[in-house]
């Protein structure tokens, strides 16, 4: 637990903060092929230049510590995704910085960082392998994420020939055993049926009781209230909100009533 390194080689301590965000900010292009409008003629110079580029998120900071369970929310497009690819370094920010002290396991998009055209069994062992795992290791991992996912049937199939669902199974199984200190786990859950996602949420109980640190971004209030103490609430990219969980909950339903 108190095993963490910095990414000079330090040693931290348990209560060092393990992601700093400090006024981060990143942004992109809406794909108008650069089309203008009247109005922009007269606009200023960065207007015009910069036609339908927005902020997905801006001045955003926040601290987390080792062991911390946190619950992202926001409506649609408010940037909860783009800030967990942030943290898991997938996307670079335009302004400020996030530091990221410690192994981070992603399960942030059902096809994030697996191969379509690769088998589900080199799928396990290219995701396991980047993530630090020896071949070895990897050995002795294999039959317990092929027996949590239930996918014995379909280890030498292509990837992509696999349901949304058994997409979700293959990943959680392998990422959850990454054992890496951070946990991101963006709304993918919703796509496992009832079993699979009871199984998941024990599996996510049982990382936490481990001191693993968490960052869910969910729509489901019971997930949330369920794993998380602490909660984010992100509206059109900035952080109106950082507190308990069941007071973010509140004042999000209160804004959206
Ligand atoms: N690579 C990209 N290029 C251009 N725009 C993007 C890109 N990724 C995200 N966006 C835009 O950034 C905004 C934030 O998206 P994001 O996926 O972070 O929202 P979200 O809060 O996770 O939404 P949801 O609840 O629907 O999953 C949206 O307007 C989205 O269209």
């Amino acid at each position: 637990m108190t095993d963490l390194r910095s990414a000079s080689g330090n040693e931290i301590s348990a209560d060092a903060p393990v992601i700093v965000a400090e006024d981060l900010g990143i942004h992109f292009k809406r794909n108008r092929r650069g089309r203008r409008s009247f109005k922009d003629l007269f606009a200023g110079r960065s207007r015009r230049t910069r036609p339908g580029e927005f902020w997905a998120l801006r001045n955003v900071s926040f601290r987390v510590h080792p062991g911390e369970a946190i619950g992202v929310v926001g409506r649609n497009g408010n940037g909860k995704s783009t800030l967990l690819k942030l943290v898991a370094g997938v996307l670079l920010p335009d302004e400020g910085s996030v530091r990221v002290d410690a192994g981070v396991a992603p399960l942030i998009e059902i096809t994030g960082g697996f191969v379509g055209d690769l088998t589900v069994r080199d799928n396990v062992y290219l995701t396991a392998g980047l993530h630090g795992l020896s071949g070895k290791q990897i050995d002795g991992l294999f039959d317990s994420i092929i027996e949590f996912a239930e996918l014995e049937d379909v280890i030498d199939t292509p990837y992509k020939h696999l349901s949304s669902g058994m997409k979700v199974r293959i990943a959680f199984a392998v990422v959850s055993r990454l054992d890496e200190p951070i946990l991101l786990v963006d709304e993918v859950l919703a796509v496992g049926d009832k079993a699979f996602r009871e199984k998941c949420h024990t599996k996510i109980r049982e990382l936490l009781a481990e001191g693993k640190t968490l960052f869910l971004v969910s729509h489901n209030e019971r997930d949330l209230t369920a794993f998380c103490t602490r909660g984010l609430y992100l509206n059109k990219g900035k952080l109106v909100a950082d507190g308990p969980i069941r007071d973010i909950i509140k004042q999000y339903n209160a804004d959206n009533a």
